[in-house]
This record gives structure tokens, C-alpha cells and sequence, in this order.
């Protein structure tokens, strides 16, 4: 990256040039102060260097990146600035020091503890050294990468007991960085812009003024042209999708996209809205339900074709037969679709499942690749979504490639050449569905990486076995009476597993070949969700394990070269940089995310933590947190007769995060089945102004009754009883 203010190596290397690159009208301005600072600048610049880690430098360093720097970048990869590395989101590293050879010789230089208990999902952006991570709750760190330590840490102060507005864990995927900002999407909807050096908030938007809906913020912002681009989340429980832009230094809106449209009756914000509600049943009243098409996750900038490209997420409900009884494809939901990057206004679309029917996203990590495909060049976008079929798609028209299923698939049999899937009808049927993939994903938002010396891409894939019940009443969200709880549409049983699914759960590390659209290599897990990738010139593939573990693997082979322990599930992916010319790698650690709340693949349970390697790092592990777990509950005193009632409490209040007691083992927040007798005996003063309302647990005064309460003992300790091996 070029990096103007580095003025003690700058000086000797022409200073003036990064400015030239960018302004060629001062080309002439640029050769007279490289004259002036080979005489006289230099030696006055030179005392003036400040000290790495120092305000002055951070400043300096932060106040360098921006669209040019970042495309610069590129040619070394000599630091990390945005949350996927580059445009492009190759997360494809150039760096070679640490390579095939000598990573068995990687060791811990320093950790640092992100003070959380909840998932940590976003990867650490660094410039000279200087790194921003974010940890849940959507509170930033900003650390010394040099020795570990904080410079600073800013809380947004999200209300803690208002977790419960988002469907999948209080998380946040990271940060983005602009000329001296730091900008950060806020859990209950705020769209933050710190000073890098301070952590100072220098604006402040609400990006979500709706009231209607229950919107949240985990995605990581985009930063192109002076602009910032922000999407939410929130169709588990009724949303409608949209993205902003905003003026990078002012935070003024610059432009909002709709991916779904409003209610028919009333005018459309723009001609893609009136095209889009053509493909919607309006006896259905999607507008109420909002329709979905949540922008969570994956926006992408491609500054050559000024485009963006964002994924859009599963419809709002799930069920189509309740959302649009006639069927239609139900636009722009579960599609890749390019906007003008100064505009907002709709270019193209690709929509990778027509009338979503099972929360089938599309909103996965997307990366830009220019490849030969039947021997012409392509520009393309990579994209691995829920629906389990890798999409290689042209990015300049949208049009479809191919797709090539990459895990075992019971909804589609392929793609026909319009790029259309072909269904299986009973994915669509009446009748009780093991989905295959379920809601989880075969590959959820943990990114992927692209290495184009191997010409793979790796793909942490997986199977979480759900089964879905069609029902047509709609039940409520506790929470917020009127709210459509997650599974709307679909019956809420499914989060008992009311008919167990028959698929085996698996997760796996794929390296895929996009242009033969076939499988090079896997490496097997013992439990799904397992983190993201990083790719390295050093021929290396680094990832996380749910079961607490950082890898490092051949890119081309996938043979293991190297793993340490990391004190608990990994769901994030790394990233590396160089300091004063040495390569490190950084990961953060911390379990959770929708999978995470509830279930794990490890007894450790270590808080939040950014570990950082090089090569012969010595530094101690730091001691890793077990677990807290009491036997199988007994002993709590119930009538059955409240169980049936106790059930569809617990489900619409308590199983999103405590999962099935009992069953399942607890992830990030503990498992109801496994606490003492006295804890469900007084569960009433954990439910009303409990202790716990700090760590997530909402406060359901006014929501739950104490009879409710009493109900709901008896289905946490009827259900503890009915498994309990006789
Ligand atoms: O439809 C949505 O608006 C929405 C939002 C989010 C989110 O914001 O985290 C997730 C999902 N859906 C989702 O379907 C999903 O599987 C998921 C996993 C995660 C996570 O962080 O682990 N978030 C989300
Ligand atoms: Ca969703």
C-alpha cells in the first residue's frame, strides 16, 4: 500500500509519487518536490518520523487509505485494509514469508481479549501495523499490532437485553476504513464513524428509523468513492431489505436501494420496484411481513465497472404459500444484484433461487475473479450461498455461467442453462421436508478465499439437518406480539426437531476449482460451522475449527502443515500483514453466531480473543476456560398437564438461544436442560429483571406471566425426563 506519510523510506523513494498516482493533472508539481525533497525535505521530514503506534502515526497511516490505496495494496498485500483484503474480496494474500515450508515453525507473538463472551465474526483490518477488530455486541478494538496492546476500544452501548431483535447471535463481521474513519454497522441499527486515532465518534446515523420492523446491523460496511454503504438484517422476523449510501465524511444519505417492494397500493420508489412487484402474490400482503431480501451481509465494490454488488437474503416469511400463495419468483430475494455505484440505481440482477421457500440466502461472501472459462476471459463473481451450488456468474450483465451443487443437495437436481434451478417438487410440497441444505446453509457467511496461483477456492461447507413443517398459521414472537417469529410460515416445531431429520450433519473444508466447477481437495471436521479462509503466495490455506482449533493446510495438496489450540470454536477468518517487513497472522476467536448460541464441538469455551503468529513466536498460550455444566436437570417439580403449553412458550421465548433442553448442549449461552435445579426453580428471577440482562437475556416483564413461567419449567424438565436414558 502506498502509504504517503512514511516519509523515512518515502523520502529516499520519490515522496511525491503516491500523490502522482493518484492526481496525474500534478505530475509537473510532483518532479519539482521530489527535487525539493532530495535537498532539503528530507532530512527536516526525517526528524519529524513519528514513533510506530504513536497518534501521529496512526493518523498518518489511517488518513492514507482510500480507493487508490486500497487497489495499491494489491500488488503486495503488505496490509490488510478492508474486512476480505481487496475489491475483490479474494482474501487471497501475497505475502510469502511464511509458506508451505515454514509454517510448522508459526508460534504465538501476542493475544489480546476482546472482553466478550458472544460470537466474533469479523476479520482484523491492519495498516502499519495499526489493527481494528471488532467483537460482539458491535464494540471496536483498536490495537498496537506491533506488541498487542489497545489503543483504544469504543462500546456503542447497545442495549443488552434487546438481543433478541436479531435472529443470530449479537455478532458483528468488522469494520472498514477510510481515510482516518473507522466505520462500524451497530447491532440496533446505527451506522458509526470514529476517528481512527481516538475512537471518538465523529458522526452518527440511525440507518433503520422504521418502526415497523425489527432491523439490526451485523454486516460489515463497504467504503468506495467517498461513500459508505450499509445493509441490515432482520427477515426472520419480518423486514424489508434495503442498503444506504452515505457520504463518507458527513454521513448525509446519498442513496437508498429497496430489494423487495412495498405495498403495491402505494407508489414505487423506482422502476425496478414496479418490475419486482410483478413477481409477488399481493393476496399474500408480503408487505406487511416485509418480504425479506435482507441486505446482511456480502456488498461488494468493483471499481472498474463502478458497480455494487450485493447478496440479498431469504424471503420474510420463509413459507411462499404464505407470503405469495400464486407462487412468482417474489424479486429480488435470494439474488446477486450490480447497482451504479453513485447512484443506487438498479443495473442488473441474477436470482439464485426463485421464490425462496427455505431461508435459502445469497447474502454469502462474493468474490470478483477474472478467469478463462471455454478459453475466453470472464469477469466473473464467485459465490458459494446457502442453496448448496457454487454460482460463477459474468459481472458485467449478471448473466449465469454455471452452478455445480457442492455438498449433496434434496431441493434442486441442477440448473438448466438459463440459470434457473430445477426443482424438486417436494421441497415445495405439503408435507414435513428434511431440507437439505436447511436454513443453516452449506455455507453460511464465514468467507471464503480465492488463491489464483492455485486456481481454487476455499470453501467451509457443511450440513446442519433440519426439518421443516408447512403450516399456514403464523405464531407470535413473544418479544414484540405482532412480530413474526423466525420461523414464520414454517411450524416453529422445527426448532425441536418435532420429526428429526435423517441427514448426517458434517463440515468440511472444500477446495474448489470454479472453472472445472469440481472439488480439488477436502479436509474433514468433526462438527459444522467451522470459521473462514485465508489464502496465501506462501501455497498456504489457513481456518478456524468449531472445535477450537487454527490449521494451516497446502493450498494445493490440503495436506495439514501446522495447528495450534485456541481455546475455543472458531467461526471468523484470518487475515496477515507485514510489520517493519516481517509477515504475521492474525485470527479472532470467539463461538457463536446462529449455530454457536445454542450447539458446540468443543469444552472450551474461552472468551473472545485475537491471536497473533509469526514465525518463531515464543509467547505463552493464554489458560483456556472450560465449559460450566451441571448433569442432565432432575428434580424440578411439574404438572404434565402444563407441558404442551410450557412447549410453545419455550419456543416462541427461549429455544432460539437456549436451543432444546437437554439436547442440545448449549453454545454460547447456556443450555437450560444442564443448569442446577435451583436455577429452574427460580427461573422467574432470571426472566423479570434478572442478572443476566447484561449478557443478552431480554427482560420479559410484561411479556411472560408467572403462570407462563411455571409452564415452561415443566417444558424444560419434561423434556430433561423423556431423554433421560431409563
Ligand atoms: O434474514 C436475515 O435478515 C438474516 C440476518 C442474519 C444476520 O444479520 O446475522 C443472519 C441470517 N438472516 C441467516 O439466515 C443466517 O443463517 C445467519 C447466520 C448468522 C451468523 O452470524 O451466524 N447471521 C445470520
Ligand atoms: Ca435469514
Amino acid at each position: 500500500m502506498t502509504r504517503l506519510p512514511r516519509v523515512d523510506s518515502a523520502c529516499l523513494l520519490f515522496p511525491e509519487i503516491a500523490v502522482t498516482s493518484r492526481r496525474p493533472a500534478r505530475l509537473a508539481q510532483a518532479a519539482i518536490a521530489i527535487g525539493l525533497g532530495l535537498t532539503l525535505g528530507c532530512s527536516a521530514a526525517l526528524a519529524q518520523t513519528p514513533a510506530k503506534g504513536s497518534p501521529e502515526h496512526i493518523k498518518a497511516v489511517t488518513s492514507a487509505v482510500d480507493g487508490a490505496s486500497i487497489k495499491a495494496n494489491t500488488a503486495t498485500s503488505n496490509d490488510w485494509p478492508t474486512i476480505g483484503l481487496d475489491y475483490a474480496e479474494t482474501r487471497f494474500s501475497k505475502l510469502n514469508q511464511i509458506n508451505a515450508d515454514n509454517v510448522k515453525k508459526l508460534g504465538l507473538v501476542w493475544t489480546y481479549p476482546l472482553e466478550s463472551s458472544r460470537g466474533v465474526e469479523a476479520t482484523p483490518v491492519v495498516v502499519d501495523g495499526v489493527m481494528y477488530q471488532t467483537a460482539s455486541w458491535s464494540v471496536v478494538h483498536a490495537i498496537d499490532a506491533r506488541t498487542g496492546k489497545r489503543l483504544w476500544t469504543y462500546d456503542p452501548k447497545v442495549d443488552r437485553t434487546k438481543g433478541y431483535k436479531g435472529c443470530c447471535d449479537v455478532v458483528n463481521r468488522g469494520v472498514a476504513l477510510w481515510k482516518g474513519k473507522v466505520f462500524v454497522g451497530v447491532y440496533d441499527g446505527r451506522l458509526i464513524a470514529l476517528d481512527a486515532v481516538t475512537g471518538k465518534v465523529v458522526w452518527e446515523r440511525n440507518t433503520v428509523d422504521n418502526k415497523e420492523f425489527s432491523y439490526t446491523i451485523t454486516g460489515a460496511p463497504r467504503v468506495f468513492n467517498g461513500k459508505v454503504v450499509i445493509g441490515n438484517g432482520g427477515a426472520e422476523y419480518g423486514a424489508r431489505g434495503y442498503i444506504t449510501a452515505y457520504d463518507a465524511e458527513t454521513g448525509n444519505q446519498a442513496w437508498r436501494w429497496y430489494t423487495v417492494p412495498g405495498d403495491p397500493s402505494k407508489p414505487f420508489e423506482d422502476e425496478s420496484m414496479a418490475r419486482a412487484a410483478s413477481t409477488w402474490d399481493p393476496s399474500g400482503k408480503y408487505w406487511v411481513y416485509g418480504g425479506g431480501g435482507t441486505v446482511w451481509d456480502t456488498i461488494t465494490f468493483d471499481p472498474d465497472l463502478n458497480l455494487v454488488y450485493i447478496g440479498t437474503g431469504n424471503g420474510s416469511p420463509w413459507n411462499r404459500h404464505v407470503r405469495s400463495p400464486g407462487g412468482g419468483d417474489n424479486l429480488y430475494l435470494s439474488s446477486l444484484v450490480a447497482l451504479n455505484a453513485d447512484t443506487g440505481q438498479y443495473v442488473w440482477h441474477y436470482q439464485e433461487n426463485p421464490g425462496d421457500h427455505w431461508d435459502y440466502t445469497a447474502t454469502q461472501p462474493m468474490i470478483l475473479a477474472d478467469l478463462t472459462i471455454d478459453g475466453a476471459p470472464r469477469k466473473v463473481i464467485l459465490h458459494a450461498p446457502k442453496n448448496g451450488f457454487f454460482f460463477v456468474v459474468d459481472r458485467t450483465n449478471g448473466k449465469f455461467i454455471s452452478a455445480k451443487n457442492f455438498v449433496d443437495v434434496n431441493w434442486a437436481t441442477g440448473y438448466d442453462a438459463n440459470g434457473r434451478p430445477i426443482e424438486v417438487p417436494q421441497a415445495r410440497g405439503k408435507e414435513p421436508y428434511d431440507s437439505i441444505p436447511g436454513p443453516y446453509g452449506a455455507h453460511n457467511w464465514h468467507p471464503m478465499s480465492f488463491n489464483p496461483q492455485t486456481g481454487l477456492v476455499y470453501l467451509p461447507a457443511q450440513n446442519i439437518p433440519v426439518n421443516l413443517t408447512p403450516e399456514k398459521s403464523v405464531k407470535f414472537n413473544v418479544q414484540e406480539p405482532g412480530k413474526f417469529a423466525s420461523a414464520a410460515g414454517w411450524n416453529l416445531g422445527f426448532m425441536l426437531n418435532a420429526t428429526p431429520p435423517k441427514s448426517p450433519p458434517f463440515g468440511r473444508l472444500l477446495a474448489w476449482d470454479p472453472v472445472k466447477q469440481k472439488e480439488a481437495w477436502r479436509a474433514e471436521y468433526v462438527a459444522p460451522w467451522n470459521g473462514g479462509t485465508l489464502t496465501t503466495a506462501g501455497n498456504l490455506v489457513f481456518q478456524g475449527t468449531a472445535d477450537g482449533r487454527f490449521i494451516a493446510y497446502n493450498a494445493t495438496t490440503g495436506e495439514k502443515l501446522w495447528e495450534t489450540p485456541v481455546g475455543t470454536g472458531v467461526v471468523a477468518a484470518a487475515s496477515t500483514y507485514l510489520i517493519d517487513g516481517k509477515q504475521y497472522v492474525s485470527i479472532a476467536v470467539g463461538w457463536g453466531g446462529v449455530f454457536g448460541i445454542a450447539a458446540r464441538a468443543t469444552e472450551l469455551q474461552s472468551p473472545g480473543t485475537v491471536y497473533t503468529f509469526a514465525i518463531d513466536g515464543k509467547a505463552p498460550p493464554p489458560a483456556f476456560v472450560k465449559y460450566q455444566t451441571e448433569g442432565l436437570l432432575a428434580g424440578v417439580k411439574y404438572d404434565p398437564k402444563d407441558v404442551p403449553e410450557g412447549t410453545a412458550l419455550y419456543v416462541t421465548a427461549c429455544a432460539q438461544c437456549h436451543g432444546v433442553p437437554g439436547v442440545d448442549k448449549g453454545g454460547n449461552v447456556r443450555n437450560l436442560g444442564y443448569v442446577s435445579k435451583e436455577t429452574i426453580e427460580n427461573l422467574r428471577n432470571f426472566v423479570f429483571k434478572g442478572p443476566f440482562h447484561d449478557q443478552g437475556m431480554p427482560d420479559f416483564t410484561g411479556k411472560l406471566t408467572e403462570a407462563d413461567v411455571v409452564k415452561i419449567q415443566a417444558f424444560i424438565q419434561g423434556t430433561a425426563d423423556a431423554i433421560r436414558p431409563k
